[in-house]
């Protein structure tokens, strides 16, 4: 179990972070150290979208360079689940790589579900050996308010299918406080995002005036549901928040904590991750040109302010898209 102190108390610990170096785990604050237990083919979109070739992915053509800095949108299709997580890993691996080097610290937001499974290609060769690792801070998308070693946990479940495979800094860890209400943990969650914007490890979007994550990797629930944000549930017109609470999720755990949609439009680059047919009607309403404005689902609201925002699908997920 983590402890936690109050962020004005730790504040003066950290230095902000200069250069290409990292601070040592020991000397991140309190309020934000989460300790990673010692146990515990077709390529098709619709109209809207440039259709990219996942095998020219695969080989590094969608590589985040300054040639895409124009193309804010992209839908990858792949043929196979396995062939979407080998080109999810080198995306993300080349992300790392980008903005280690640009800034000195990777800010990579997960998401739970099967989010996790799609990244176990990084934890293979070559990744493992390859990536920096010491520059990755990990963050939550959303988490349900429940202990860390609990079978609902995003926590547990990205450490076990992703975190104790991977030599990350524990110190760069940031799991929420589990002994909180909802609502503390919320507090506490943002409080500590706030800190890591003082120290330079969170970058600030100047266009939103939100942190502005380096990547976020998220799933999508078969209602359309990304995060905690549900469809037709007052949190998805939050404005001020950064992080906020749900106690009536319709998605058991009812209670969870959840990034805001302004946080999440502020991202540099967004990797939306959605497999399988029972996700195929919200990809295709997500995706249709005959969106309307008064009933998007929460994948629809998901528009970044000045990143790139990239589909990774499988053709099941795409089956109903017309155009194929
Ligand atoms: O409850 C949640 O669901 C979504 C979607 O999960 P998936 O298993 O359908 O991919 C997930 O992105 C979110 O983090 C989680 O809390």
């Amino acid at each position: 179990m983590s402890t936690s102190v109050s962020a004005a108390a730790v504040a003066a610990l950290v230095p902000p972070l200069t250069g290409r170096r990292s601070p040592p785990a020991s000397r991140v604050p309190q309020i934000c150290r989460r300790r990673i237990r010692s146990k515990p083919r077709i390529f098709s979109s619709s109209p809207s979208f440039p259709i990219v070739p996942a095998a020219a992915m695969a080989t590094g053509g969608a590589a985040p360079t300054a040639s895409d800095a124009g193309s804010k949108k992209k839908l990858l299709i792949f043929d196979s689940e396995e062939d979407l997580a080998v080109s999810l890993a080198k995306y993300t691996a080349e992300l790392s790589e980008k903005f280690a080097a640009e800034r000195g610290a990777f800010t990579a937001v997960l998401s739970g579900g099967s989010l996790i499974e799609a990244l176990r290609k990084l934890t293979e060769p070559p990744y493992l050996d390859s990536v920096d690792w010491s520059k990755w801070h990990v963050f939550w998308v959303d988490e349900r308010v429940v202990p860390k070693d609990h079978v609902d946990s995003n926590y547990k479940l990205a450490y076990d299918g992703f975190l104790s495979k991977v030599p990350i800094p524990p110190g760069q860890v940031y799991a929420i406080n589990d002994a909180l209400s909802a609502e503390g943990a919320a507090d506490d969650y943002e409080a500590c995002l706030k800190q890591l914007v003082k120290n330079g490890v969170i970058s600030m979007s100047a266009a939103t005036g939100f942190p502005r994550f380096d990547l976020q990797l998220l799933g999508m629930g078969p209602d359309g549901h990304i995060a905690s944000l549900f469809p037709g549930h007052p949190l998805v017109n939050e404005k001020e928040r950064w992080v906020t609470y749900i106690k009536d999720s319709p998605k058991p755990p009812p209670e969870r904590i959840t990034f805001t949609f302004p946080v999440i439009n502020s991202s540099a680059y967004v990797a939306m991750v959605v497999t399988g047919a029972g996700k195929a009607a919200a990809v295709q309403k997500a995706l249709s040109d005959k969106q309307t404005s008064s009933d998007l689902l929460p994948v629809e609201m998901a528009v970044l302010q000045d990143g790139e925002f990239t589909w990774f699908t499988d053709k099941a997920a795409v089956s109903l898209l017309q155009n194929k």
